[in-house]
């Protein structure tokens, strides 16, 4: 507690540790402001205008300019995942990663009774400002209660280029690496799974490559603790192999090469090794620091070691939790089950998920009601690293969210409320952007037509399997652009964006809700509802071939010979003529053509038999034809007559 009574400034912030100068820096001028308002509001807040103020001090935290929620998490000693909450609670749905302004280090600041202050990154923090800063932390730090860290097993992805054996590797480890008392159970796929090695733990993701890894990580979700690099002896580094060490470099993850196909004849390791050497993955044995094992997949050879080498990287990378911390983890997967309603498997990040807990996620909540293991087993509680199936949750949530447990459940609806409130604004500011947007991109396209779509389903890896098919019947002249797209059923929004931005929405094992139902049919939107994947492909496909504008080809009518030429007033040349082949029609296109030669091209302007107009004659048969705009007929000319049809394409035709 601070008396502020009788204080100057200077010693306010004296109490507080900050240290006052007379050289007091611009930062130290803006953190004086930033306390006296806080001060100011804190006294306001609590005693009104009375003069007898008495306020808790705030402690002043530096964060520089650029960083991010998870970064401030750590330097205020939190689990990032309690930050986010608050954050949410607040009102602000920001992913771990997002960078902290000044209204989220205000809102962060307040949950947490501190004050941050975002201190320019060129401002020059002197050596001795320095030096308090480590001061004041390292105080902090002998202040809280030490942590019960424990180990906790690693999490492995495994990626690398297309054949190279990622699904073989994860196969015979999860094969050959269950415990003697799981031996009996049956995997479940239920996105990672749990294996043994020396009677220690590993979880292996089970959606293998680099794109799972980055959506995930594009969500500010990083679970991957190391990768394991696959890369093929016999066909050495491809370009896909050389993204898959990209993706994990720039997420800092540890990195395990497993040469692969050992067994080959045609394995070539040390070319392997070279090519990884000059992308900087130097190996152990050519004195760099990467571990390489050489192994083959298909016979199990070495495959033990490689288990030995993630185990070693795990335990030199220090991975721990805390088993008693407040539960918090991520989604991995999600889906809608006929039977069993939203299901999520999540891997536990910090403490200890019980059945029974009211978890709160970035876009739902639930109690959980069940838990079930990678064996298919019910279980009561999950640790640290390892994953469950989580029954009992009011929506799908994304693969992605984060989770954290709560006390009640009114603090996760009320979040939730505040949640979707606020995602309701920004998609009404959204649609209004989108329709916008789209008379733009109209524009510049030059009114290439688009099918626009939005697309819901039941599971994230069926959307995504969806979106890429469809994505790739795109052509030329009819674009495909995927204007939405979500896991779980149709709501009122998706109906919005749809009639805003000109779009179909298609449903894969997924119903609109009665709102949105009834809202489509106000708005004469479609709504198309999907089982199988094909039948969607089909009907887009239907739709942009319609869209494409058809082929135009001619079709020869008949041909008729010039025997004689009269002239009559008023309407010109007429030509007596016979029909040599096929027929003559009065609404047909003509052409003469004379010695082989097309010398003119037109419409008929008049089709007689005798003195009779008619539509058509045919072969055999003397009519009089005069022609549109030609009077140079001559005897001996052919006419030929002819119909320009329309033909359907097919996207065959285009691509
Ligand atoms: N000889 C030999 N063949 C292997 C080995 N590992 C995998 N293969 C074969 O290589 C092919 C591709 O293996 P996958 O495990 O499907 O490769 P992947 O990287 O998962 O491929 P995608 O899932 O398509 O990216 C299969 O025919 C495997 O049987 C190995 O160690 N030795």
């Amino acid at each position: 507690m601070l008396n502020i009574e009788n204080k100057n400034l200077l010693e306010i912030l004296q109490d507080l540790g900050v240290e006052a100068k007379s050289h007091m820096s611009s930062i130290d001028t803006d953190i004086a402001q930033i306390v006296e308002e806080t001060l100011r509001e804190d006294k306001e807040a609590k005693h009104g205008d009375s003069k007898e103020a008495t306020v808790t001090a705030k402690e002043v935290i530096r964060i520089d300019e650029g960083s991010t929620i998870e970064r401030v998490a750590k330097i205020l000693g939190k689990p990032v995942n309690l930050v986010v909450k608050e954050l949410i609670t607040a009102g602000f749905m920001v992913p771990a990663s997002a960078i902290v302004n000044d209204e989220i280090a205000k809102a962060i600041g307040k949950a947490f009774n501190v004050v941050l202050s975002i201190v320019p990154v060129e401002a020059e923090v002197s050596d001795e400002e320095k030096k308090e800063v480590a001061i004041q932390s390292e105080r902090k730090r002998q202040q809280e209660p030490p942590k019960k860290l424990l180990p906790r097993p690693p999490i492995v992805t495994v990626m690398g280029h297309v054949d190279h054996g990622k699904t073989t590797l994860l196969d015979y480890i999860r094969k050959t690496n269950v415990t003697a008392k799981e031996a009996g159970g049956i995997t479940q796929h239920i996105g990672a799974s749990v294996v043994e090695h020396n009677g220690k733990k590993i979880v292996f993701l089970d959606t293998p490559g680099h794109e799972a890894f980055t959506s995930m990580r594009a969500r500010g979700a990083q679970v991957t603790d190391i990768v394991i690099l696959i890369v093929a002896a016999d066909d050495g580094v491809m370009p896909q192999t050389v993204e898959a060490l990209n993706h994990a470099k720039a997420a800092n993850v540890p990195i395990v090469v497993a040469i692969n196909k050992i067994d080959k004849p045609n394995a070539k390791p040390d070319r392997v090794k070279q090519q990884l050497a000059d992308l900087g993955l130097i190996p152990e044995e050519w004195g760099g620091d990467t571990i390489m094992v050489e192994i083959s997949a298909k016979t199990g050879l070495n495959v033990d070691e490689l288990l030995e080498m993630i185990l070693l990287v795990a335990e030199m990378n220090e991975l721990v939790a805390d088993y008693e911390a407040n539960p918090e983890g991520v989604v991995i997967e999600a889906q809608l089950d006929k039977g069993k309603g939203p299901v999520a498997t999540v891997i536990v990040q910090q403490g200890t998920l019980r059945r029974g807990d009211i978890l709160l996620f970035e876009t739902t909540w639930g109690r959980v009601r069940a838990m079930i293991d990678h064996l298919g087993r019910n279980i009561k509680e999950v640790t640290p690293s390892l994953p469950a199936e989580l029954l009992g949750l009011n929506d799908v949530p994304q693969a992605g969210e984060r989770f954290v447990r709560v006390e009640d459940e009114k603090e996760a609806r009320d979040a939730i409320d505040k949640y979707l409130e606020k995602k309701r604004q920004q998609e009404m500011q959204a649609v209004k952007r989108a329709s916008l947007e789209e008379l733009f991109e109209q524009m510049e396209k030059g009114e290439m037509p688009t099918v626009r779509i939005i697309l819901k389903s039941d599971v994230q890896g069926t959307l995504e399997a969806i979106k890429s098919s469809l994505l790739r019947l795109s052509v030329e002249e009819v674009g495909i652009e995927i204007v939405h797209e979500g896991v779980g059923r149709i709501t009122e929004s998706d109906v919005m964006l749809a009639d805003a931005s000109d779009a179909i929405i298609i449903g894969f094992n997924v119903r609109p809700d009665g709102n949105a139902r009834k809202l489509a049919e106000q708005k004469g939107i479609q709504i198309r509802l999907y089982r199988t994947i094909y039948d969607v492909i089909d009907d887009v496909k239907a739709a942009v071939e319609g869209m494409l504008a058809p082929k135009l080809k001619e079709h020869i009518l008949g041909e008729a010979e010039v025997r004689v030429v009269f002239k009559v007033p008023k309407a010109g040349q007429v030509a007596g003529c016979y029909v040599k082949e096929g027929t003559i029609r009065r609404n047909a296109k003509a052409r003469i053509i004379r010695d082989g030669i097309v010398i003119w091209e037109g419409p008929l302007s008049s089709l007689k038999r005798f003195k009779d107009d008619v539509r058509e004659v045919n072969a055999g048969y003397e009519c009089g034809i005069a022609l549109a705009g030609f009077q140079d007929i001559k005897e001996g000319d052919i006419i030929e007559a002819f119909e320009i049809l329309e033909e359907k394409r097919h996207l065959s035709d285009v691509s």
